[in-house]
């Protein structure tokens, strides 16, 4: 049996031995809701939150911040229980957002505000958000209110505003959310930086997984208020445990019984893959290691060979994404040129096949 490298799950980074870092079980109740998220994380480490809509990222950071209280579990930071105390006396800092700066407020006054909450005198915040701004590029904006300000300078005032409290943890939801798409990617390489230089933990909520793979050295990700899989970007991207984490690395992805080559897939049809396994596992492939065929091909070398029908088409970068049903659900990317010969159409009848050098199977 082939040796699989360590999987994801087994590979979450815990608090180091003293007791620094974050220790967490966050159970909240919210209605109907209920989160149960474990999460542990070193000084020095940035952990993404990533999940869909609804799925419980908020109200975990919420939780932390001091926000809503726990229903039940245990809130820890450096060995210190955060639990019953208020959201201002904890050594958090938070970037809402949607930033949530003081209109009336020059950005030194902003940032000034952090230190002077924990308790510094006016001459220390001033001298204090004054180095701030300057680290964050931001000198010649520090007379200037909120509304003078680009997306992506409120997002640095802001940051400042959280960083200059020193905060052992460090909590931003969307940071990104708020700007546009070319300020974004400026602002997104930025953060990354000053993410990289905290020396705390870093904690951000975010369903955009690009944001998440580019910010954080380690990804939990969260479904229905439970955390569904845990790891560093690259384990995540290569070995996905659910349909939505398949869905945003897009990987077709199918758990099945292996034995050999050979996994009988849940969905139905048997795949021949590279890997030698035997038990439970997950097989995923690439939509663009499906190829389409108007008429069944003949020879040898198709064995993962399925009869579909095209449900749904839509263009994809450079590329049409074609979803398919039939006999495997699958997602296949194809050529504009390639799409127009097979005449591919909603309700076209095709049959797929992939190479089983092109699929990869892990252990479920
Ligand atoms: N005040 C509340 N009372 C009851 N239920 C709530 C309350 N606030 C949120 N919820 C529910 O809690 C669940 C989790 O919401 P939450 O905002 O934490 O999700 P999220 O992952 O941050 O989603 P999004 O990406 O949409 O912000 C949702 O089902 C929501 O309806």
């Amino acid at each position: 049996m082939t040796q699989i490298e360590k999987t994801a799950h087994d590979d979450g980074a815990a608090p180091t031995p003293t007791g620094e870092g974050l220790d967490a079980r966050l159970v909240v109740q919210r209605g109907r809701f209920r989160l149960d998220a474990t999460l542990k994380a070193a000084p020095g480490d940035v952990v993404a939150l990533l999940g869909p809509n609804g799925a419980g990222k908020t109200t975990a950071l919420r939780a932390l911040a001091g926000l809503i209280p726990l229903t039940e579990g245990h809130l820890r930071l450096d060995g210190d229980s955060l639990e019953g105390m208020p959201p201002e006396a904890r050594p958090v800092g938070v970037v809402f957002q949607d930033y949530l700066l003081f209109p009336h407020l020059t950005a030194l006054d902003n940032v000034a505000f952090g230190p002077r909450c924990h308790g510094a005198t006016k001459a220390e915040s001033r001298a204090q958000a004054t180095e701030w701004l300057e680290r964050m590029g931001l000198a010649e904006h520090a007379g200037a209110k909120p509304r003078r300000l680009s997306g992506g300078q409120a997002q640095r005032v802001a940051l400042a505003r959280a960083l200059a409290t020193h905060p052992r943890l460090l909590l931003l939801d969307e940071p990104l959310a708020a700007l546009d798409a070319r300020t974004r990617l400026d602002v997104r390489a930025q953060l990354r930086r000053h993410l990289a230089d905290f020396e705390a933990v870093a904690v951000l909520v975010t369903h955009d997984p690009l944001d998440a793979m580019v910010l954080a050295d380690r990804l939990i990700v969260i479904e229905e208020g439970r955390v569904v899989q845990e790891g560093t970007p690259g384990d995540i991207a290569r070995h996905p445990r659910t349909d939505y984490i398949a869905h945003l690395v897009g990987l077709n992805l199918y758990p099945g019984q292996a034995e050999g080559h050979t996994v009988r897939l849940d969905a139905g049809p048997a795949i021949t893959t590279a890997e030698e396994l035997t038990g439970p596992v997950f097989v995923t492939f690439p939509p663009s290691a499906v190829t389409l065929h108007r008429d069944r091909p003949t020879g040898a070398s198709a064995r993962n060979l399925w009869h579909c029908e095209v449900a749904g088409l839509e263009t994809h970068g450079d590329q049409i994404r074609a979803a398919l049903t039939g006999e495997l659900p699958l997602t296949a990317d194809l050529t504009t040129i390639a799409a127009a010969e097979l005449g591919l159409h909603p309700g076209a009848a095709v049959w797929a096949t992939v190479k089983a050098a092109q699929t990869h199977a892990y252990p479920a």
